[in-house]
């Protein structure tokens, strides 16, 4: 069941890739509309598979998933588009189009989402400034660097305002100050309705927003079984 408000529910989910053992078990969570998630754990603890199954690449082996208030495991394959256009990714290897500039990389969203070519080009324009690549707007991602290809990829998951923004290690490849101005731009997303899953190893990052949930996996399972989100921990003074 799935209250008014929440945007994922996962009840009992388990996924193995082929006939290996499981990499996520016994999942029981709900992501409510608007909050802002952080997924932590250890290298291998399954938060890209965990990452996969938000953004529907992936199908559970086991139990039911809810999304935006429809079944995401019974849903048609036709219907599948238009779900996932509703939710913003960040991948851990950026998936630039290679054959497009940074700016019509950026557009992309916009561009399938049927939006008018003449009002495409102020917000492209205004979130590649933001992200701090406004000289680079007609690179190809190959001749940019692995932070500026990480930024034209964020900016992309963000340009079209989606419902859920998914993110995997999106500061990866930038120092610290970029990374405090990302997670700022992800916290402004945020505050106009945006619920957002980060997965990282960076544990500094946690404290860059406050007002943020934990959910941290350990070996495929929820490290609190009850999979209950709690505050993070705040810096020692
Ligand atoms: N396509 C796949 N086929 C088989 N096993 C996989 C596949 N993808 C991931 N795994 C396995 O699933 C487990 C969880 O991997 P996953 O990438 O989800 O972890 P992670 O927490 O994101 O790790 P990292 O922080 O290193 O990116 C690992 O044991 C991994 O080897």
């Amino acid at each position: 069941m799935s209250a008014d408000g929440d945007i994922i529910h996962f009840d009992n989910v388990g996924l193995r890739y082929g006939t290996d053992r499981e990499v996520l078990s016994d999942l029981t969570f709900t992501l409510h509309a608007g909050r802002f998630y952080f997924l932590t754990g250890a290298s291998g603890a399954g938060k890209t598979s965990l990452l996969k199954l938000l953004y529907l690449a992936q199908r559970p082996s086991r139990g039911a998933v809810r999304m935006f208030g429809t079944d995401a495991i019974t849903l048609p394959r036709h219907r599948l588009p238009a779900m996932r256009r509703r939710i913003g990714v960040v991948f851990q290897d950026f998936r630039l189009v290679q054959d497009l500039s940074a700016f019509d990389n950026v557009a992309l969203p916009l561009r399938l989402a049927g939006h008018h070519e003449r009002d495409l080009a102020g917000p492209v324009r205004d979130i590649l400034d933001w992200v701090g690549l406004a000289d680079r707007m007609d690179a190809r991602p190959a001749t940019l660097s692995g932070g500026e290809q990480q930024r034209v990829a964020i900016a992309r998951a963000v340009i079209a305002r989606p419902a859920m923004l998914v993110a995997d290690e999106p500061t990866g490849n930038v120092d610290p100050d970029m990374a405090a101005k990302l997670m700022r731009l992800f916290e402004m997303l945020n505050r106009q309705g945006t619920t957002v899953v980060v997965a990282t190893h960076d544990l500094d990052l946690l404290r860059k927003v406050p007002e943020s949930l934990i959910m941290r996996l350990d070996r495929g399972r929820l490290a609190d079984p009850t999979g209950a989100l709690r505050y993070p921990p705040r810096a020692p003074a």
